[in-house]
Parts: structure tokens; C-alpha cells; sequence
């Protein structure tokens, strides 16, 4: 399996592998979703199978619950777990604040439950997520299926007054018919291009009647772990303002990369 890696595929790994570093025996870990997180839970079932790590995840998807469970990390509601030592989760976008856009795998509002309900939110990436400015992304914004048109021109027409490049709001499709998020609602994905004012923009999309939530992460997010290509990493932490550069071992012959198929 030698070498099988692509680079953004190293990228993710790297990152996913140093932010498990921040877990610990006995903690309940916040479990995200999407190909990076992914990464995170295999890494995970690893400690726990090899090492023996004792930890209890909270799933932010019933995609990230099934993988949790094919690689033996113990999973249990957020309702038993009540209160989360740490959520480790991808991103679609974060800025120089660490807030973020997160939704691209329609998992936002468990995602943002689960990492609001946690001491400390990691985010692991790749570069290619880091702006400038959030917007480029296009916000998910999960909303109920009853009147979905109506509060879709209700967006649309919020938006107006707001410090945004773009208005337009897409219903995200699952080929013909639309994505229909694990909570059974829909997601509508604007497409701002330019968000002046992401604090702003969150709390007046969430007082939009039928709209659930946004996926604007604002003050969430601790830690960024940034990963490359070519196995190098950084850690930014926002709340005690440092920046580490580290070289993580990728041995592709783990067990990691040989045992578990996504
Ligand atoms: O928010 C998410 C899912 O709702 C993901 O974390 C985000 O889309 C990043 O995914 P990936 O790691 O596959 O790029």
C-alpha cells in the first residue's frame, strides 16, 4: 500500500492525525463529518483498537456513526454524553478568526450542536480552505421542508440588506429530488461570493421563521490543524495565539490504511 496516498488525501490524513493527539483517555470527543473527519474517526479506531484508548464519541451523522462503529470507537447520543470534551471536525472554509463555514456534507446543524456542546472545537484541513474572506463557499442554511419556497424569498430578500456580494439561494438536489439533511430537512446554499459580516449574517438568518440553522461557526472553532501534501503541519490556536510547524510520520502500510475501506 506504499505510496498510495494522494497529496490531498496526505493533507487530510496529517491533519486528522495530529488533532488526535489532543484526545485522551477517558475523554468524550465531538466526531465530525466529511472526508477529513473521516480521517480523524479511522485514526481514532486505530488508538482504540492498538492502544487501547478508552474514549466515548458523539457521531455529528449517521455516515460518521456507521464508520464510528466499523473501526470500534464507541459512539453514544450527545443526550447520555451530555457535555463533550473535545469535537474534532472538517471545514469547508475558515478565516484568520478561525470562524468558519461548515455544511458542504449537509451535516451542519448536528455538527454545530455537538461542537457548541464541547470545551474545545478542532478544525482539521488542508489549505485550500483558509480565506481571506468567508463566502466563496456557498452558506448552507438548513431549513424545514413545509413552505420552503416561501422562506427561501425570505432569505433572498434578507439578504439585501446585508454586507454580502451575492443573493442567490440554490435548494440543494440529490439528483432529481432535493437533499434531505438526517433531520429531514432541506438545505438551501447561498451563493454570497463576500461575507462582510459573518456575525451578523448568522443571527439574522437564524431568526428567519423556518430556517433551522446557518452554517456560519462564529467564536466556535479553538484549533485549526492545517495539513500539506507533504506530511507537514500546523497548528494555529486562536485562544493562546501560537503557531507550530511539525512533521507528522505517514507510514502507509498501517493498519489504518489497509484494514478499513470507507
Ligand atoms: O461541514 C462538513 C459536513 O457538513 C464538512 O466538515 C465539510 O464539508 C468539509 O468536508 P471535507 O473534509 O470532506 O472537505
Amino acid at each position: 500500500m506504499s505510496g498510495t496516498l494522494s497529496p490531498i488525501d496526505k493533507a487530510k490524513f496529517v491533519a486528522a492525525k495530529r488533532a488526535v493527539d489532543y484526545v485522551e483517555d477517558g475523554m468524550k470527543v465531538g466526531l465530525g463529518t466529511g472526508s477529513t473527519a473521516a480521517w480523524m474517526v479511522k485514526c481514532l479506531g486505530e488508538m482504540v483498537r492498538q492502544d487501547g484508548l478508552k474514549i466515548t464519541g458523539v457521531a455529528t451523522s449517521t455516515r460518521t456513526a456507521e464508520l464510528a462503529q466499523k473501526v470500534g470507537v464507541p459512539i453514544v447520543t450527545l443526550d447520555e454524553a451530555k457535555w463533550l470534551d473535545l469535537t474534532i471536525d472538517g471545514a469547508d472554509e475558515y478565516d484568520h478568526n478561525l470562524n468558519l463555514i461548515k455544511g458542504g456534507g449537509g451535516a451542519l446543524l448536528m455538527e454545530k450542536i455537538v461542537a457548541t456542546a464541547s470545551d474545545q472545537m478542532i478544525v482539521i484541513a488542508d489549505l485550500s480552505k483558509q480565506v481571506e474572506t468567508l463566502g466563496s463557499f456557498p452558506l448552507p442554511v438548513e431549513v424545514i421542508p413545509f413552505g420552503w419556497q416561501t422562506t427561501k424569498a425570505l432569505v433572498e430578500e434578507t439578504l439585501v440588506n446585508l454586507d454580502v456580494l451575492g443573493r442567490d439561494a440554490s435548494l440543494r438536489m440529490n439528483g432529481a429530488t432535493p437533499f434531505i439533511t438526517d433531520e429531514g430537512n432541506y438545505i438551501l446554499d447561498l451563493h454570497l461570493r463576500r461575507i462582510g459580516n459573518p456575525r451578523q449574517l448568522s443571527l439574522v438568518m437564524n431568526q428567519i421563521p423556518g430556517v433551522v440553522e446557518n452554517g456560519l461557526f462564529i467564536d466556535i472553532c479553538d484549533v485549526v490543524v492545517i495539513g500539506n501534501g507533504d506530511g507537514s503541519v500546523e497548528v494555529r490556536d486562536i485562544n493562546n495565539g501560537t503557531v507550530a510547524h511539525e512533521q507528522i510520520d505517514v507510514v502507509e502500510t498501517d493498519n489504518l490504511f489497509v484494514d478499513i475501506a470507507d
